[in-house]
């Protein structure tokens, strides 16, 4: 199944005030492109509360199936992105983020300082990941070979998982 409804927040207040290209959503965009279309993207500031209002309003009225949010992960005193995120999950996946930071050190110790959530609200699949460029390819690499089934899975595909 490759036809999932997609979105792609990024988190930046350089970029929401057009100081910065978004590089990294342009990537993540890219990189998503095999499962599905990308119905929502936006770049907006580090603020908890619109972080919030905007996973809430793209999972319960746009009804997307996965969105992926880049930035605001790590320790910068505005990184806000996982609060954020917790305050809207139903549940955390998180052998889908240790599986990214795993993965992560190998490439730089700095990877144990991301705090990014996976999770779920209703039926769609939240991932958060780091701001740089770099990171998102690398932590989203982690996680590709996973997401059709996942995603699968969370729309109520009743086939075995075995294999
Ligand atoms: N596999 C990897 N994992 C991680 C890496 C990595 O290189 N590979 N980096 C680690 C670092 S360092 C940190 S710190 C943590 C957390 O990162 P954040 O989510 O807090 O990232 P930000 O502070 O939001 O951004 C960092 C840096 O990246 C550039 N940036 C940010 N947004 C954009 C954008 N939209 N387009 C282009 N460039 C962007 C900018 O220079 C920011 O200062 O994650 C570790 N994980
Ligand atoms: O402007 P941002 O939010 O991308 O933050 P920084 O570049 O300071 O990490």
């Amino acid at each position: 199944m490759t036809d999932f409804a997609i979105g792609v927040l990024t988190l930046s207040d350089k970029g929401a005030r057009g100081a910065r290209e978004d590089e990294s959503g342009k990537i993540l965009r890219e990189m998503v492109a095999g499962l599905g279309e990308v119905k929502r993207y936006q770049v907006i500031p580090d603020e908890e509360e619109l972080i919030v209002s905007t996973l809430v309003d793209w999972v319960d009225s746009a009804g997307l199936d996965l969105i992926l949010t880049t930035g605001g992960t790590g320790l910068s005193p505005r990184d806000r992105t996982p609060q954020a995120t917790a305050r809207v999950l139903d549940y955390d996946i998180p052998g889908m983020a240790e599986a990214m930071r795993q993965a992560s050190l190998a490439k730089t110790p700095h990877a144990m300082l991301s705090r990014a959530l996976v999770g779920v609200r209703r039926r769609c699949l939240i991932v958060n990941l780091p701001g740089s460029p770099k990171g998102v390819r690398e932590n989203l690499d982690v996680l590709l070979p996973a997401l059709p089934h996942a995603l699968a899975k969370l729309k109520g595909d009743p086939s075995d998982c075995a294999r």
